[in-house]
Parts: C-alpha cells; structure tokens; sequence
C-alpha cells in the first residue's frame, strides 16, 4: 500500500490487491474508517454515517460540491470514495477533480481510495461519464454518534428478527422477510445516476437529460439497464414498498415470483453477475483448451493472423478463413470455439448477452435465495454481539 499527504488534508492511497470487490464488506468499511481516523488523527472518534455502493452511467456527473452542503449533511464530517473499477477501462469520463491544491485530479483505478474533509475546503466534481459503468463505493464519517449507520442497521435487524425469531429461514425469505427487513439504500433516494436528471440536491448543476428515458426509482432504472421491467399484481393494498412483483425480460413474463422490487433487482443483479463469472470462466477454459491445442498441433495461433482467426468465420468469413478454423479444428472442439468468440469477439459478445435463458435465470434465482438464506442465518447468529457492542465488526 502507498500513500501520500497532500495540502488541505487530503490523501490518496493505493493498494495493491482490490479488497473493494466484496460488495457486502465490513471488513473494507473498517479499514477505510481507520486510515481516515489516522490520516486525520482521529483514532476511535469517527462514526460510518452512510456507505453507499454507487454506479455512474452515461450521462452521470457531479459539479462542484462540498460534501456537507446541505443543512441535513452537515454530520458528515469525512470522506472517502474507493474505486472499484478502472478508468477508460471500464468507463471513459468520470475523472475526479479537487477545485484547488494536490492532487488535484484523481484518476479511478481499482483499490484506490481518495480521502477528505466533508467541508468547503475540499470543493470537487466528477466529470460526466460517457461510455460505461463507473462503480465506487463512498463513505461518509461522523465525530457524532447519533448519525452512526450501524446502529440504525442493528435497530432494524432487531427489529425484524423479533417478528421472524425461529421462523425457517427458507419461509421468512418466502414471505419476503429478508429483503423487507434490510433497508431500502439511501442511494435509491439519493442518487439515480444514470443519466436522467441528477436527483442530487447537493448539486447546484443539474446534468442534462441523456438519451435514456428518465427514470425516477432507482431500482426500475437499474432493472431497465439490463432489460427487465416489473409487472405489479392489481389487487394489493398493501405498503407500496412490499408489493409482489413479477418480472419481464424484453416484454417476456419470466416465471419467477417475487417478495417486492428490491427482491427483484437483487435476483436479476446476481444473475447478471452470475453470468458474467461463468463467461469469464468459459474464456479462460477456451484459452486452455487453445494452449493445449497449439503443443498438440505445433499451429501458432498468433501467426495465422486476424483473418485467419476462428472467430472470423464464425461471422461468415472466406474459403481462406474456414481452412484456418478446419486447422484448429483437429483440436478445440465446437464448444470451446463459441467460447473462445466470445473472449475474441467484442460483436459476439454483445450478442451473447442478449441471449436469455429462463432456466438460467431460475438456477440464479435458486442460489440467490440459498445465498440469502444463509446470510440471513449469519445475521441471526452475529445479532446479539451487535446488540451488545452496538457496532457491525466483521467476525470472520
Ligand atoms: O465518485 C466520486 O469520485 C466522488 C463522488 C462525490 O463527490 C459525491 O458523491 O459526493
Ligand atoms: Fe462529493
């Protein structure tokens, strides 16, 4: 890890490895909390006031800004923002811009951390992205108790697990007892990042409405992203916010039922995620399968050339191209050939992911809910620690 100290109390920081990947992780908040309480000096004093998983889309931006510039945020008395991915890597746009001092741009890359203080000392902005997703989680820290978000998380879990005490896991998530109990993210109401119109109040600039049809719920926005819409039962009277829903995939009803929105959006989230694992894998098993093929055969893939590649004729290539593939043949078999399109193929790719297989979808659905049910399970068993130290420590 290295770091430096700039002017106006700020620091950046790189690590080598990408701790920020777990999407649920105390342990990162810990440790962000504790560089910020040493940086400043700080030990034992600060509070997590809010964490916030966020994504920045076509269109989002940010403009100068402090912090703390809202009377409701004034307990914000620190900053930080992890990057949890990489610039013109995986988004363009997006640099973050300090309004003086050093640095005074920060270029997103994976594992870094940019800290500072909450307040007008440490005007900033984000640039627009254009292209891309821009993942970051940010964190905001408190010297006041009272606004301390474990608390209020342990309150709510309490809460819930009084009413579910004893009940199987397996029928609370049936009755949709866990997404119900785990609060709706500040970031629904706060950001909606995608493009439309900037819901951040703490932005004097409102960026401009993008090609995408402004969406209003977080979730529907994000739902919308990977080309699902919500179908809503007629007959409930109910609180809005634990409505059953149904889902779509490109106006198909998808059989899967859910406890409400956020059920949804976590299902059709994992399932993205779910497949963008296996694709990965998949190319790297095609990778293999074309190391092996090349001692097998002596053919050196590089010196057939882009013309002569496998994926070419996937596309409908020459006579010259199909003699290549025939060649390669002798060794990756048809499987390990789409894969390998798919690793190569920026356009293949694309089409791939518009393929959409219901059964998939429900094996996604299957293990989100034994992933839940044991997260849940966790929650019951970690529960009376929490309560008595009143702090979300990572037990494991
Ligand atoms: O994502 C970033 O780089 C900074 C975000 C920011 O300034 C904010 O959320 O207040
Ligand atoms: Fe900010």
């Amino acid at each position: 890890m290295s770091s430096s100290a700039g002017e106006n109390g700020r620091l950046r920081r790189s690590t080598t490895s990408c701790a920020a990947a777990a999407p649920f992780s105390c342990r990162m908040q810990e440790k962000v909390k504790e560089i910020v309480e040493e940086h400043f000096g700080r030990e034992y004093e600060l509070f997590t006031e809010f964490t916030g998983l966020i994504s920045w889309t076509k269109g989002a931006k940010i403009g100068w800004h402090s912090d703390d510039n809202r009377p409701y945020l004034k307990q914000r008395h620190f900053s930080a923002v992890c990057y949890l991915n990489n610039y013109e890597e995986d988004f363009k746009g997006g640099l973050f811009h300090f309004e003086e001092g050093d640095p005074q741009t920060v270029v997103p890359s994976a594992g870094t951390v940019v800290i500072y203080t909450a307040d007008e000392k440490n005007m900033h902005c984000v640039d627009e992205i254009t292209d891309g997703e821009r993942c970051t989680l940010a964190l905001w820290f408190t010297l006041n108790k009272a606004h301390d978000e474990d608390e209020k998380l342990i309150q709510q879990l309490s809460a819930l697990s009084s009413n579910f005490c004893g009940v199987m896991s397996d029928q609370i998530l049936e009755q949709g007892g866990l997404t119900l109990g785990l609060p709706v993210s500040a970031s629904s109401i706060m950001y909606n990042l995608n493009g439309s119109v900037q819901q951040d109040e703490r932005s004097d600039e409102k960026s401009e409405v993008a090609e995408e049809r402004p969406v209003d719920d977080l979730r529907l926005g994000r739902m919308a992203r990977l080309g699902f819409t919500c179908s809503f039962s007629s007959n409930y009277s109910g609180d809005e916010q634990d409505r059953p829903v149904g889902i779509l995939y490109r106006h198909e009803e998808v059989p899967c039922t859910f406890s409400n929105m956020m059920h949804a959006l976590q299902v059709i989230q994992f399932h993205h995620f779910r497949r963008s694992i296996m694709k990965l894998k998949s190319s790297a098993d095609a990778e293999e399968t074309l190391a092996f093929s090349k001692i097998h055969d002596g053919t050196n893939r590089e010196s057939l050339g882009k013309e002569n590649s496998p994926l070419e004729n996937t596309h409908g290539g020459t006579q010259a191209r199909r003699t290549s593939e025939a060649h390669l043949d002798a060794d990756i078999d048809v499987r390990s050939k789409r894969r390998l399109a798919m690793k190569t193929g920026r356009e293949m790719q694309c089409v791939e992911t518009e393929i959409f297989e219901v059964r998939d979808f429900i094996e996604s659905w299957k293990e989100w809910k034994a992933y839940s049910s044991n997260l849940w399970d966790q929650v019951c068993n970690f529960l009376p620690t929490w309560k008595a130290t009143r702090l979300l420590v990572n037990h494991t």
